[in-house]
């Protein structure tokens, strides 16, 4: 006989509501003891439906909290001198205190030099390399770590999970998830590997991880069959898959088979309502972390 167990899921979309309510009280409290308004200048480029919904949902989870938002849309043929007057705009503004451009920005525009004009006190989404590299540093502090893979870190945190000494694999080596997912990890005392579309044998290595971050970007690659029973699973994979049954005709799934790893893991994530929402929460967090510190506030 086969027992099946089933895993606990990790309600990020309830996490991170909390994290906002708390963040709210936060505002609340220093507005009143200061006056002070914490300030988020966002900047779009183009007119990508998913960015313009993830900016819409930035600003209204900003006004939620009370934090007053800023906006500059450019057009998609815009140039790197336009972004880089507006990022120059806000970071000399003192109503503002946090300054992300939504990425992905169009072929024609270099990112890191667009990344690299935000100052690193207002570097709000961690992406600037001094921030990366002093996450990357024995003894260093960033500023800022970045938004996404910091959601995975406070779920695992907030379910418990302990992380010292464990195997922790990282699926895919963006500089936005995958790489900063790896090296938060590793300062939080796991020993970690990154698998790559250019590793041999990834299976064998994921079934190594007691703890999985999969960032890969390709829907149900992980099947139940590649986990070590007991694992616990974060999903960062938000893909979108042709469902004529859904009135958008699609819906959207994360890298990890559901069904068949919910049976072997220990706790796991859904897509929706896993890590997305934690990235908002987290803006947030990181945006109060700044007002703190520009202000020097408790
Ligand atoms: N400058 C940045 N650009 C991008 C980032 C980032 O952190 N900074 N991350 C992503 C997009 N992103 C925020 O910008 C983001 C992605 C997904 C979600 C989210 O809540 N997803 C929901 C599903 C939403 C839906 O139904 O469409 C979920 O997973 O439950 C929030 C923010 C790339 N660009």
């Amino acid at each position: 006989m086969t027992t099946q167990s089933s895993s606990i899921i990790i309600d990020g979309k309830l996490v991170a509501k909390k994290i906002r309510d708390e963040i709210a009280s936060e505002v609340a409290r220093i507005k009143g003891s200061t006056g002070i308004v914490p300030g988020l200048a966002v900047i779009l480029v183009g007119s990508r439906k998913d960015s313009q919904t993830y900016v819409r949902n930035k600003k209204k989870a900003c006004e939620e909290v009370g934090i007053e938002s800023f906006e500059a849309t450019l057009p998609e043929d815009c140039t790197e001198e336009d972004i880089i007057k507006h990022i120059s705009d806000f970071n000399s503004n003192p109503s503002v205190h946090g300054i992300l451009v939504q990425l992905p920005l169009p072929q024609h525009i270099n990112e890191e030099k667009i990344l690299n004009a935000v100052t690193i006190e207002k570097d709000v989404d961690g992406f600037h390399p001094l921030n990366i590299g002093r996450l990357a540093m024995q003894g260093r502090d960033p500023l800022f770590v970045p938004c996404t893979p910091k959601g995975c870190m406070e779920l695992l945190h907030r379910y418990n999970i302990e992380i010292k000494g464990k195997r922790a694999v990282v699926i895919g080596r963006s500089n936005i998830v995958g790489m900063p997912a790896a090296l938060l990890l590793q300062r939080a005392n796991a020993t970690i590997s990154i698998v790559h579309s250019k590793t041999k044998n990834p299976e064998e290595i994921i079934r190594q991880a007691d703890i999985l971050i999969s960032a890969a970007g390709v829907p149900n690659l992980v099947r139940g069959s590649w986990l070590k029973p007991g694992a616990v699973v974060i999903d960062v994979g938000i893909n979108a898959v042709d469902d004529s049954e859904s009135p958008r005709g699609y819906k959207l799934v994360g890298d990890v088979c559901f069904g068949e790893a919910s049976s072997v893991a220990s706790a796991i994530t859904p897509v929706p309502g896993g890590v997305g929402p934690m990235t908002i929460a987290m803006l947030l967090s990181n945006t109060l972390s700044s007002v703190k510190r520009i202000h020097d506030l408790k």
